[in-house]
């Protein structure tokens, strides 16, 4: 793990020193837009982009969620990094279900970056997503990548089911400021925190959200109502990865989403919309973060279960 400063790769672990032993996730830093107006930069074209993703990273999984849902496979490639992120961060290689770069043929995801621009100073994240015409990132922005993929190719796919409908944007991005830092983010925060009340705090508030999501899927089927939207994707690819990695890694062991009646037969709702689980590999869920990061787990053993029945039939909508 490590960053780029001027364009040099620096192997280093996150600074929790100067935020008292606080997880503080740093911004995104590149901010386009694929646009259909008049003019744009980056117009909707097919075959255009590129998009590099971890199958083991949330942020990542929902632009594959929503390139599965949006009919984008054809018109948007992908490469895949390995699970291991390591010292050279996230690279390319032959673990099974990674590929290789297949634009650059390059082995670690930081030369992607320096190819965009040469003297960057960034961590060096997924998902990002490339213009093969301008050789540029257009973003590595997750929240910003399905937004574009909601609409801006609708035209090229014909698919115009939206996920942020104008309707209920306010009420999505009200659920999605309470969901990032306390779930999303928040299982980060405990699981990175280096001292206890860091921990703590985030561990109490994670918990807390989670009980606020259980009684908001008491009263209805999904996040903002009875239509499902780009907010209940956005903590299904924390939810999903909760009982496997998060209670034991991570150390969100309050309770699990298991013990959550009604989150839990959402997420296995959520599962088994079509397509859905063809993008979920736990494999490289728990391989990534159980062997990657050394300074929580130093043997790097990889836990065998949970065993949890994700096909078995939902109650939902019931
Ligand atoms: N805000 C970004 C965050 C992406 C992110 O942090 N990805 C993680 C993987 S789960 C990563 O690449 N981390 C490497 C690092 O921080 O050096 C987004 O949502 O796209």
């Amino acid at each position: 793990m490590g960053l780029l400063v001027e364009g040099a790769w620096k192997d280093q672990w996150y600074d929790t020193k100067s935020s008292n032993g606080k997880f503080v996730r740093q911004d995104s830093m590149f901010r386009n837009t694929i646009s259909g107006e008049e003019g744009a930069v980056y117009p909707p074209e097919s075959g255009r982009y590129h998009l590099y993703v971890s199958l083991a990273c949330p942020w990542a999984h929902r632009t594959l969620i929503f390139r599965k849902l949006k009919n984008l496979e054809t018109h948007i490639s992908v490469s895949v990094v390995s699970p291991d992120m390591l010292s050279n961060g996230w690279e390319f290689g032959d673990y099974p279900g990674a590929t290789a770069d297949d634009l650059f043929g390059v082995n670690y995801m930081h030369q992607v970056y320096t190819k965009a621009k040469s003297d960057v100073t960034t961590r060096v994240t997924v998902p990002v997503l490339w213009d093969k015409q301008s050789n540029s990132i257009v973003s590595n922005e997750s929240a910003e990548i399905i937004r574009m993929f909601n609409s801006a190719f609708n035209e090229l796919t014909g698919n115009h089911d939206d996920y942020y409908p104008e309707s209920l944007q306010a009420q999505i991005d009200e659920i999605n400021d309470f969901v990032y830092p306390n779930i999303n983010n928040g299982v980060y925060r405990a699981g990175f925190a280096t001292t206890q009340d860091a921990y703590n705090e985030a561990v109490v508030s994670l918990f807390d959200a989670l009980d606020k999501i259980e009684g908001i899927l008491s009263t209805q089927r999904y996040l903002t109502g009875d239509r499902l939207t780009e907010a209940d994707w956005r903590i299904f690819t924390t939810l999903i990865r909760f009982d496997p990695v998060y209670v034991g890694h991570f150390k969100c062991n309050i309770r699990r989403i298991q013990d959550y009646p009604n989150i839990f037969e959402y997420m296995k709702e959520l599962y088994q919309v079509d397509g859905i689980a063809e993008t979920t590999n736990f494999d490289h869920i728990k391989r990534h973060y159980y062997f990657s990061h050394t300074t929580i787990n130093p043997t790097q053993v990889v836990p065998q279960g949970p065993l949890v029945d994700l096909d078995k039939p939902h109650n939902r909508g019931a």
